[in-house]
């Protein structure tokens, strides 16, 4: 069943010189989750932070560390993100050879599971393992940047997942991540979405902007 909005701010939009202040930030105006985008400069075209950034960050927050790992190979760093304090830990299937036994790894090291699936990558990866997820996350831009439009296709995946999650009678959050703003926020939501990613559309206008704009997008984009 689709639970109440939440708004996961992603930290790739934030001042990069004051990150734990921007944790602070929106962690008082209102954000449920902390959306940590990790990427290795060989799986995406990008490169940001690792273990070491999470580790300083976690004492600037009691809000869950919403981890999207886009690295290849992923396995052998799950377990210096969970020790660094992530909360959920987030993996695209194209980035191990066995995907159901990553999931079991990151739940043998407590932590929430969550599969990531690109704009092209079908819903069938979510096979034989949906079960034992917690959050299936729709990518709506191809990953490696933020500021990125919207796919429109990626609505009809969310409807479907949707689908798929209320047939399993568990409570996994659909969370969709690129180009949520406050005309895509609402679409996303209708579709089945109750997790936002949002870097761009947290983060536009500076500190004095966050809290309203955190609270437009959970409106679903009502002023
Ligand atoms: O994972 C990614 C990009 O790969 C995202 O989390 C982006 O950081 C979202 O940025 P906006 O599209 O909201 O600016
Ligand atoms: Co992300």
């Amino acid at each position: 069943m689709q639970q109440p909005v939440r708004i996961a701010p992603s930290i790739l939009s934030a001042d990069f010189a004051d990150l734990g202040a921007e944790v602070r930030r929106i962690d008082a105006v209102g954000a449920d989750y902390i959306h940590v985008d990790v990427m290795d400069g060989h799986f995406v075209p990008n490169i940001t932070i690792g273990p070491a950034v999470v580790k300083a960050l976690r004492p600037h927050t009691a809000k869950p560390f919403d981890v999207h790992l886009m690295i290849a190979p992923v396995d052998s760093f799950l377990e210096a993100f969970a020790a660094a304090g992530a909360d959920i830990l987030s993996v695209h299937p194209e980035s191990g050879p066995h995907l159901h036994r990553t999931v079991q790894t990151i739940r043998a090291l407590g932590k929430k599971a969550g599969v990531v699936l690109n704009p092209a990558t079908p819903l069938s990866v979510l096979d034989y393992v949906i079960e034992d997820l917690d959050l299936v996350l729709v990518m709506s831009v191809n990953p490696g940047f933020g500021g990125q439009s919207f796919i429109d296709s990626q609505l009809r995946k969310i409807e479907a997942i949707r689908t798929l999650i209320d047939a399993t009678g568990k409570t996994i959050d659909l969370e969709v991540d690129g180009g949520i703003d406050m005309v895509t926020a609402p679409r996303a939501i209708a579709a089945g979405a109750d997790v936002l990613v949002a870097g761009t559309a947290t983060f536009r206008g500076g500190p004095d902007a966050y809290a309203a704009n955190i609270a437009r997008l959970r409106g679903g984009g009502a002023a």
